[in-house]
């Protein structure tokens, strides 16, 4: 019996994903370019070894699918996909489909699909997420590409996806690269959620000098409120974990230089291309690069001293933590919807954005409580900023002045808080009917001729500068 889909690529995402797949009861063929990872994948496959056609040949691997034929492709983004997608292309018939589930940039999904599109085959860009873990369980899947094409598949997506209230967490999001830009965006804001969250536990580290395992409690405690989330709950996991070598928290063990591989940075140069600030997430892009400098910022400690970091409990309660990063993740997904609807539009995507905060409810990284009050206020205006919405305006104006008291009090002991610290700002801006930028508007129009608009007079003008 020949296979029903396809799925190259058996890294840690790719095997996960074709574990699920077989488990869901759909025969696969898999291929994977070192043929020992093939051999040890089916050998390792159990049960679900009898649904596994294992391929160590791509014409074996093409012969075993039956026509027409869906192929996913599990690879790191880049040149390698697009040999891979070159030579594959190249053994494949005219409607036989291939579907990227890396992690692309959504530029280069745009120019596949255009590509595919111009030689008249089916593609798919489809943004997974979920780790390992969901992968092979229940990932959160977002499809972009000729709907069509994802009509294909979508019983299969629908199938292995993570499911919420009984709902697939799979969708289709539109055409081109709009599936990988909305996991993008997830990553973007992942990044931020987990850098507001590295922000609160240095204020009670360096702040409060508490133990890992006390700030794991908390965490833990802060998990069954308005916070609920995947992140908050492994926060409080790596938290209360020990080093088996020496005993001691493992935290207090990790070198503190955080890796990336470029879907946040993606994420905010676009924000800045759209003029679509993503000012929480650009922070903590930011953050990410600046931890990687660790020789320059030991200089810089020696040099200026370390800051007087230290804070007593009167000065900022714990729970002022909580409503912080309550505060903080409401500005930042607000930001983050706010970029896909200029993206939407930027693109001509039409992005379905209650959808997309129903799809992030399981199985993503972001996965929390609050994307479910999310997905009803965008149902209820998509078109509006989350923060204005009744349900977030209310929860903000709660929660604001505790976002307010923790910035202050990080910036006036030296705690770095760049991304809470984003949030406020944000914030600040957004309720200043009268900003301060006639001032820049002034000095562009007297270094530049760059004109401004006045109250009382339409069009552009220009100063009397120069004329003394
Ligand atoms: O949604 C997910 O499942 C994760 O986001 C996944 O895509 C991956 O873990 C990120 O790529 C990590 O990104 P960095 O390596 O850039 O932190």
């Amino acid at each position: 019996e020949l296979a029903g889909i396809g799925l190259i690529g058996l890294g840690t995402m790719g095997a996960s994903l074709a574990l699920n797949i077989a488990e869901k009861g759909f025969k696969i063929a898999v291929f994977n370019r070192t043929t020992e990872t093939t051999r040890k994948f089916h050998a390792e496959a159990g049960d679900l070894a009898a649904q596994v056609v294992p391929c160590e040949s791509l014409e074996d691997f093409v012969a075993a699918i039956k026509p027409p034929r869906s192929v996913i492709i599990m690879l790191p983004a880049g040149d390698i996909l697009d040999q891979q997608i070159g030579v594959l292309r190249g053994m494949l018939d005219a409607d036989d489909l291939i579907i990227d589930a890396g992690n692309a940039n959504f530029h280069d999904t745009n120019r596949r699909t255009k590509e595919a599109k111009a030689a008249g085959v089916p593609y798919l860009g489809i943004g997974v997420s979920g780790g390992e873990e969901g992968a092979r369980h229940g990932p959160s899947i977002m499809g972009g590409g000729a709907r069509s094409a994802w009509d294909r598949v979508s019983h299969i997506l629908e199938a292995i996806s993570a499911k919420h209230e009984g709902q697939a967490c799979a969708q289709w999001m539109g055409e081109g690269g709009s599936g990988h830009f909305v996991k993008s965006v997830h990553n973007g804001i992942e990044y931020a959620d987990m850098q507001m969250i590295a922000e609160v536990y240095g204020i009670m580290r360096d702040g409060f000098g508490m133990e890992a395992a006390q700030i794991g409690e908390v965490f833990a405690r802060w998990n069954e409120g308005p916070l609920k989330s995947y992140l908050i709950e492994i926060s409080a996991e790596v938290s209360r974990c020990s080093d088996a070598k020496s005993g001691r928290p493992l935290l207090d063990i990790i070198l503190d230089r955080a890796g990336q591989k470029g879907t946040g940075r993606w994420t905010a140069v676009e924000a800045l291309h759209l003029a679509a600030p993503a000012t929480v997430i650009e922070a903590a892009v930011a953050a990410r690069n600046l931890s990687s400098r660790l020789d320059e910022r030991k200089a810089g400690e020696s040099l200026f001293g370390a800051a007087p970091t230290a804070l007593d409990l009167d000065a900022l309660r714990i729970d002022a933590l909580e409503q912080a990063l309550i505060a903080g993740k409401i500005v930042c997904y607000a930001q983050g919807f706010g970029l896909l609807s200029s993206a939407s539009e930027a693109y001509d995507w039409s992005l379905p954005l209650p959808d997309v905060a129903r799809v992030w409810r399981a199985g993503c990284i972001i996965r929390s409580t609050m994307l479910n009050d999310m997905a009803d206020a965008l149902t209820q205006n998509p078109a509006l900023n989350l923060m204005f919405s009744d349900f977030f305006a209310a929860l903000l104006r709660d929660n604001e002045k505790a976002l307010r008291e923790v910035v202050a009090v990080s910036a006036k002991s030296g705690l770095p808080a760049p991304a809470l610290s984003a949030a406020l700002a944000y914030f600040d801006m957004m309720r200043t009917g009268r900003s301060t930028a006639n001032m820049i508007q002034a000095q562009r129009d007297f270094f530049g001729a760059h004109s401004f608009e006045r109250f009382d007079e339409p069009g552009a003008h220009h100063g009397p500068w120069h004329k003394s």
